[in-house]
């Protein structure tokens, strides 16, 4: 079976009580409906012969109508209810999954294609309990007229059957065509979506270049594959409605005319004529699942799109907990996405560097150090212990990463900094008494960030909405919450680039006197950097071209040049090292 049909059938079971609400009322009202030509024609017979059961026939009438409409109306709340609650299910599994498969998920979606995924796509699977339950429940007023009719003139099933399989392959076609296209449908608005959210995350270097226009032609480009898809979806529905539209009064003819007769021989009475015909239009009422089917197809296809992302391997953590060290990182043969790292040892409480040109993989191993990404052979470990192995959390209290644009996540500046889960949230300053507010007093002091948030009307407690930041601020925070939150290791990528040479050069005094004594681990391209480092990896070409400690590198020319162009390598080069 599909992944996506897997899919489909655990929304319909995880949909909840709603969907059984929406079977019963599905199947009793098709059950009242079945009987209402039944009902009208014992009435009829009861009024042609003027016998007084008449009324009796009647009010069973009425009722059997009313059912019908109660019915009606509860399904259609039942639809919407047990629609949300299986799409908020799944969308909430699909968030947490992404999350969970960490920069593996965005490296295989674009981040649009994500977004679609478990927004839309979630919500049209959502969207499968209601149409599995109102296609079934079209089969009870099909089998019933099937009784009905062998009850009143076994003849007239045949005739009924004839046309019952005749629209069941004509749905059965539709519901294969529809899937694929409204999986092209599915592909090309998810394509939109990753242009779009690409060309939002650009917007100010668009705007700066004054290519808006060339722009939204860009993001628009696939729009003609939407149109024709959409009316390739218009086309099969026209044409399979126009089929099995086609097949309904063809049956009613058919038992009118095998039903006229046998009434003719008075092998029927004329109540049972009327019923006969009845129950012809409604075993043949199968054919109006068409609007079902076709969210059905919907529902399928969206399923496979987000059974893709399902599919991602989420990160597996282990149990283990650290034992005492000093924060001793070692990578043992360590190769990853073309990066060959090999033996690597970064001391407990020294501080490397990483160096190298643009793209020779100092993000991946920095990534690598704390687990952001997993080696594809050999194991990376934290004072003895495989990152493999550690539980989640031990892995996450011990390292700490800040990065070249940090996301702040909280409601306001001390939450984004503080790693506790109690937040900061009262006063203009930290005054002690609130969890890890010393903690994070000093990371952000640390990171330079403390002296611009106190200038802040709320200080740390001031909301992240209401303190727009440049990227030096920004990166600050960042630092301020990796140093609050490490307590062995820090991982630094790119996190000062931002900073002004005198801001950086405080951090990175602060980062070199640590009074916790942890590692860190700091790629970056700033010769000073470097410089500071105890010792540094040099990468290039896909390996660690050297490593040791910066003046011994710097004898070699082909070093010197990975840091020839910038401004401050001009600076320092005379003098250095
Ligand atoms: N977390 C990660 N997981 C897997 N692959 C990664 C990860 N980060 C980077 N890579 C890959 O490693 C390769 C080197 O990129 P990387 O970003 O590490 O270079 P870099 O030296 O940091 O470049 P720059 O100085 O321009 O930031 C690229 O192919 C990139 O896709």
């Amino acid at each position: 079976m599909r992944a996506g049909d897997r899919l489909v059938i655990g929304a319909v079971r995880r949909s909840g009580p709603w969907t059984a609400v929406l079977a019963v009322t599905a199947v009793a009202g098709a059950a009242a409906e079945l009987a209402v030509p039944y009902l009208i024609g014992r009435t009829v017979d009861a009024l042609v012969t003027r016998q007084p059961a008449g009324t009796h026939w009647l009010a069973l009438c009425a009722g059997a109508v009313a059912a019908v409409m109660l019915c009606e109306s509860l399904g259609v709340w039942a639809r919407g209810a047990s629609g949300a609650r299986a799409a908020a299910t799944l969308r909430s599994g699909v968030l947490r999954h992404v999350l969970g498969a960490g920069s593996a998920a965005t490296r295989r979606f674009p981040e649009g294609e994500l977004v679609t995924r478990a927004g839309l796509n979630a919500e049209e699977v959502g969207r499968a309990p209601e149409t599995v339950t109102s296609a079934l429940a079209l089969l009870v007023p099909t089998a019933g007229a099937l009784v009905a009719l062998t009850l009143i003139a076994p003849v007239l099933t045949l005739t009924l059957g004839a046309g019952i399989v005749v629209i069941l392959l004509v749905l059965r076609a539709f519901l294969r065509t529809t899937t694929t296209i409204a999986g092209g449908y599915q592909q090309v608005q998810g394509e939109i979506a990753a242009r779009l959210v690409e060309a939002l995350g650009g917007a100010r270097t668009i705007a700066a270049a004054g290519t808006a226009d060339r722009e939204s032609r860009r993001v628009l480009g696939p729009l003609p594959g939407l149109r024709a898809h959409g009316m390739a979806l218009w086309r099969a529905n026209a044409s399979a409605a126009v089929r099995s539209g086609l097949v309904v009064p063809l049956l009613e003819v058919a038992v009118l005319a095998v039903g006229g007769f046998m009434l003719a021989a008075g092998d029927l009475t004329v109540g049972e004529l009327y019923a006969a015909a009845r129950y012809a239009v409604l075993g043949a009422s199968l054919s109006t699942a068409l609007g079902h089917i076709s969210g059905l197809a919907r529902a399928r296809s969206a399923a496979g799109r987000v059974a893709e992302v399902l599919d991602l391997p989420p990160v597996r953590y282990g149990e283990r907990t650290l034992p005492p060290g000093p924060g001793t990182v070692e990578f043992r043969d360590v190769a990853a996405n073309g990066l060959t790292v090999g033996d690597l040892t970064l001391p407990g409480g020294s501080v490397t560097a990483v160096v190298g040109r643009s793209g020779a993989g100092k993000s991946l191993l920095a990534a690598l150090a704390g687990r952001l990404a997993e080696p594809e052979r050999g194991a990376v470990l934290l004072d003895g212990v495989p990152l493999a192995e550690l539980s989640e959390e031990e892995l996450r209290r011990a390292i700490g990463y800040a990065f070249e644009r940090p996301v702040l996540t909280g409601e306001t500046i001390g939450e984004a900094i503080s790693p506790e889960p109690a937040p900061v949230r009262e006063g203009a300053a930290l005054d002690g008494r609130q969890p890890g507010a010393h903690r994070v007093a000093e990371a952000a002091e640390a990171a330079c960030a403390d002296v611009f948030v106190r200038r802040l009307p709320l200080g740390y407690a001031t909301p992240l909405g209401d303190a727009p930041m440049s990227g030096g601020e920004r990166q600050r925070i960042g630092l301020a919450r990796a140093f609050a939150q490490g307590e062995r290791l820090l991982v630094l990528d790119d996190a000062t680039s931002s900073l002004d040479t005198v801001t950086e050069r405080q951090v990175g005094q602060a980062l070199t006197t640590d009074p916790l004594g942890r590692t860190r681990l700091i790629a970056a391209h700033r010769l000073a950097t470097a410089a500071r480092a105890d010792q540094v990896v040099w990468l290039d070409g896909g390996t660690v071209r050297a490593g040791g400690p910066h003046h011994v590198l710097w004898q070699d020319p082909a070093y010197r040049a990975v840091f020839q162009g910038a401004e401050e390598a001009r600076e320092i080069q005379g003098g250095a090292p």
